[in-house]
């Protein structure tokens, strides 16, 4: 397979560094990161040691793959989409944060997979990333439903060993994923805690709240996700991550942009649209927006 990896910062140089095990991969990055990769290949440290040597590019030229994974912050998926759309590729997929896959299938040619990755992985010096926790791969179909794309795509991360489930109800899948992120990360960068800290109140409760209005929006939205499943998934999530500095909580420590729009703020969004209040993502994503104004990485 011949696999373009777009945005090769933490986790697209982990996905890519794996994939290349078993695929021709190109990552599409920013320098010094790409230059130490074409010299010396990249090197997978922590939970996956590896290393291997895929091909590098700050400026992706246009030329086709079988498959591109998209691997931006959700805030530079417009631009990555741009970038992408002079190229053909038999499949897209998104393994970002948010609900961002609309806005990719509305500038692409190509049929875009949705997908979730729960690997921790964090960019530890040009060349090196770390592998800070083995998760999975959970991809499928946008829309719900069965793909063959998406099973050659699950073939294609099982072949390179990583752990890979096609799934056929990734819309709830997606909302899920949201609602713990709409739980965990604001509240962890607010508070600047570590996941775990979110297991006991008054943090516990907060977090709750947040997925809760989550699953209520998802469920307007024609999304069957109970507040139980959400629930029980923040949980099961704060106790497999509790030493997690959430990725929201690494962006506050780095004093650059966090993705509360495509989180938070996405709930908010939606929930408006159907006349639903969600007070505690509304607050969440003022405070963080407000943070970001602060800083400089924001315009209001
Ligand atoms: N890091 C992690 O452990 C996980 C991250 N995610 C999600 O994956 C997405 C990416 O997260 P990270 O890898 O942590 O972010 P990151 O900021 O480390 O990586 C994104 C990279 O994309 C590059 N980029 C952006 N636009 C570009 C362009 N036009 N051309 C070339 N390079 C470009 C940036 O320079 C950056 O290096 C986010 O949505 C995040 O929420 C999901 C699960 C785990
Ligand atoms: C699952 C979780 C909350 C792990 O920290 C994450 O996705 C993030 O930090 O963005």
């Amino acid at each position: 397979m011949d696999v373009l990896v777009f945005g090769a910062g933490s986790l697209g140089t982990l996905a890519g560094a794996l994939l290349a095990r078993a695929h021709h991969v190109t990552l599409v990055g920013r320098d010094p990161h790409v230059s130490r990769v074409r010299e010396e290949g990249v090197r997978v440290s922590g939970a996956v040691e590896a290393r291997t040597t895929p091909a590098a590019t700050t400026e992706y030229d246009g030329s086709d793959a079988d498959l591109v994974v998209v691997t931006v912050k959700s805030f530079d998926t417009s631009a990555a989409a741009d970038a992408l759309a002079t190229g053909a590729f038999d499949a897209a997929l998104s393994l970002q944060n948010g609900l961002v896959e609309d806005e990719l299938a509305a500038r692409l040619d190509a049929p875009v997979l949705a997908g979730t990755a729960t690997y921790g992985a964090r960019l530890v010096e040009p060349g090196h990333v770390e592998c800070t926790g083995v998760g999975r791969v959970v991809l499928g179909a946008r829309g719900g439903g069965t793909d063959p794309r998406a099973e050659r795509v699950g073939k294609t991360f099982r072949d390179a060993g990583i752990e890979t489930l096609v799934a056929a109800d990734m819309p709830r899948r997606r909302w899920e994923k949201l609602a713990v992120n709409a739980g965990i990360n604001a509240v962890t960068a607010l508070a600047r805690v570590e996941n775990g800290a979110l297991a006991d109140d008054p943090g516990r409760t907060l977090a709750r709240r947040a997925a809760r209005e989550t699953a209520r929006v998802a469920r307007a939205e024609g999304i069957p996700l109970s507040n139980r499943r959400a629930l029980t998934s923040l949980a099961e999530v704060v106790d497999a991550t509790a030493a997690n500095r959430s990725s929201t909580l690494q962006d506050v420590d780095a004093g650059t942009r966090t993705e509360v729009d495509a989180i938070n703020g996405a709930v908010v969004e939606r929930g408006e649209k159907h006349r639903l209040d969600v007070p505690t993502n509304r607050t969440l994503a003022d405070l963080l927006r407000t943070w970001e104004a602060g800083r400089g990485v924001r315009e209001m």
